[in-house]
């Protein structure tokens, strides 16, 4: 990434105020002049640093840490002191740091949210408040939203219900787009909806700082979320919203209802279904496949899942397939079995299931088909884990599928590490080393029989940073499926096994600020080619992703009293 000549700042605040925002606090990087102009003398030590020297010590003490909860929490801290500072740091150890500020401790910060509580982050948009919903966008400070990430909480990563808890993720998405997708953090906004939560423990918990109710749902609780988008649209028009960790019966129907109307998306959906199929694409290229050759069973029958499974059919349909060839490659299987035209099923799922008349001899009991008995018959080629539900991908699953399949691509990818279907060791060695294996959450290199086998981190975090500044820099109003399609094609041209680099499935977390430009141009050509971003040559495009291209580096600061 280039660096750019950048204009001074005018700035209206000094003395402790200054020190006290976090956009806008350089601590003792101010200037001398800096100093004098903005009431600091006295206020810091003499000696004036560079970023990158205060980047050192911030490190030093980052490393003094023992256990990556209290890791969190000092990153966090730097966050909310000086966000220049916090994303010199992050970005200079990105490796070692988005296991801290995301997946998978992020999880853990969001179940103890209110224990370790600090500062005020984002809004907190509780029900009880909903005729004041414009009032609190206005107290939000920033002036130029433009992307913001919001939760109702229900379903955090694989944790479930975490009440205002939740807050930690969008968080956590927004400190991505601005580390790996270049989005400045004053255009950036994380949201919690606080509907109660349904969490008897954090009802029970003393110190429990969100509203005290079960959650609101039906009608009110839709209402109150149109309240809430109807507030950001006329507050910030042109935002991009995503929807981030709502509980399944929720998602679907809020993204169904919003996409057409609004420049927003659902990450858990889409995002997961983007990094997952560009996965797969990269994997089927390793081995001279094509994706339409493939049978994939799913462990897990959600909105993750069907959104993944979408994705899939639309791609095997880019490759020759008809919708009904490809839906019958497909098999989504649910705590009760292998979905099948006996079952109620909700909406999303009903493409996808199986006449029971056609594989009622699949059955080793006589009554549901288990995973086992699926993979038995079906004979995937890809195993796909999207439940929640840790272990779920057992031995004996792996052990059948490789029976019939000499090199199965298998992705658990429940979030967090404690929810994974399969620990990657485990599945190298059910498979002599001959699996191509991805998880959600980050996993080290295997070791096995004296070979490395990196993990890919088969994580929507490929996806939504390059997305959201595709979307700022063309300024397309609407997020299409094409659009997330194109980068599904645009992570898998990144992948160093297909470009013949290395083993690696997916780019080290080193280069994703040159994927997520490059998913950025391919979506933003996309968004052109849809009609739902002015057209523009691609080099003008190119040009606005750069320029929109945040660095965190300190600007030099003039006064300025209005
Ligand atoms: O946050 C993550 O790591 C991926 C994700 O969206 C989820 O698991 O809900
Ligand atoms: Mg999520």
């Amino acid at each position: 990434m280039t660096t750019q000549k950048k204009r001074p700042l005018y700035i209206r605040y000094a003395g402790p105020v200054l020190l006290e925002t976090p956009l806008l606090n350089k601590g003792s990087a101010f200037t001398v002049a800096e100093k004098q102009a903005f009431n600091l003398e006295g206020l810091l030590p003499a000696t004036i640093e560079t970023i990158n020297e205060q980047a050192q010590r911030a490190y030093q003490q980052f490393s003094q840490f023992n256990n990556d909860l209290d890791k969190h929490i000092y990153l966090r801290n730097i966050q909310d002191t000086n966000e220049t500072l916090y994303f010199k740091l992050i970005t200079s150890h990105l490796e070692e740091m988005m296991p801290i500020i995301y997946t998978p401790t992020v999880g853990l910060a969001c179940q103890k949210f209110s224990q370790i509580y600090r500062r005020k982050r984002g809004l907190f948009v509780s029900y009880p408040d909903r005729d004041r919903i414009d009032d609190m966008l206005q107290n939000a400070t920033k002036q130029n939203v433009k992307v913001i990430v919001v939760t109702d909480s229900e379903r955090i990563l694989g944790l479930g219900d975490q009440g205002i808890g939740g807050m930690g993720i969008p968080i956590g998405k927004l400190a991505l787009y601005s580390a790996c997708g270049g989005i400045s953090p004053a255009y950036t906004l994380p949201v919690v909806l606080d509907v109660g939560t349904n969490n008897q423990e954090l009802l029970n918990d003393p110190m429990y700082m969100g509203w005290r109710e079960k959650r609101v749902s039906g009608e009110e609780y839709f209402q109150f979320v149109d309240e809430f988008i109807q507030a950001v649209v006329r507050r910030w028009p042109k935002a991009l919203i995503q929807f981030e960790d709502f509980a399944q019966a929720n998602a679907t129907p809020l993204l169904k209802k919003y996409q057409d109307e609004l420049c927003c998306f659902n990450d858990d959906i889409q995002g997961t279904a983007a990094v997952t199929v560009g996965t797969l694409l990269a994997a089927c290229h390793a081995q001279g496949t094509k994706l339409r050759d493939h049978r994939v069973v799913f462990v897990g029958a959600g909105s993750a899942g069907c959104g993944i499974a979408e994705q899939i059919v639309a791609h095997m349909r880019d490759e020759g397939l008809d919708e009904a060839e490809a839906i019958s490659q497909i098999y989504l299987t649910s705590s009760k079995g292998l979905l099948t035209d006996d079952m109620s099923v909700r909406d999303f799922q009903q493409k996808f299931v199986k006449s029971k008349a056609e594989v009622a001899q699949w059955s080793s009991d006589g009554q549901s088909i288990t995973l086992l008995d699926l993979v038995r018959e079906s004979k995937p080629t890809i195993l796909i884990g999207v439940s929640g539900v840790a272990g779920l991908i057992s031995e004996e699953v792996v052990k059948t599928m490789f029976a019939s399949c000499p090199k199965p691509i298998i992705l658990p990818l429940s979030n967090p590490t404690s929810k994974v279907e399969a620990l990657p060791e485990d599945v190298i060695r059910w498979t002599n080393g001959q699996a191509i294996v991805a998880t959600g959450s980050p996993f080290d290199v295997v070791n096995y029989e004296g070979k490395k086998y990196p993990i890919a981190q088969c994580n929507n975090s490929y996806i939504f940073p390059g997305v959201g500044l595709g979307v700022i820099a063309s300024g397309a109003r609407r997020v299409t499926e094409e659009m997330f399609m194109t980068s599904s094609e645009a992570l898998a041209e990144c992948s160093p096994l297909v470009k013949g680099e290395s083993q690696h499935l997916l780019p080290a977390l080193s280069d994703i600020r040159e994927v997520s430009r490059y998913i950025a141009i391919q979506v933003g050509l996309k968004a052109m080619e849809q009609g739902v971003a002015t057209k523009v040559e691609p080099e003008v495009l190119e040009r606005a992703v750069d320029k929109n291209f945040w660095l965190p580096e300190y600007r030099e600061y003039r006064r300025t009293s209005f």
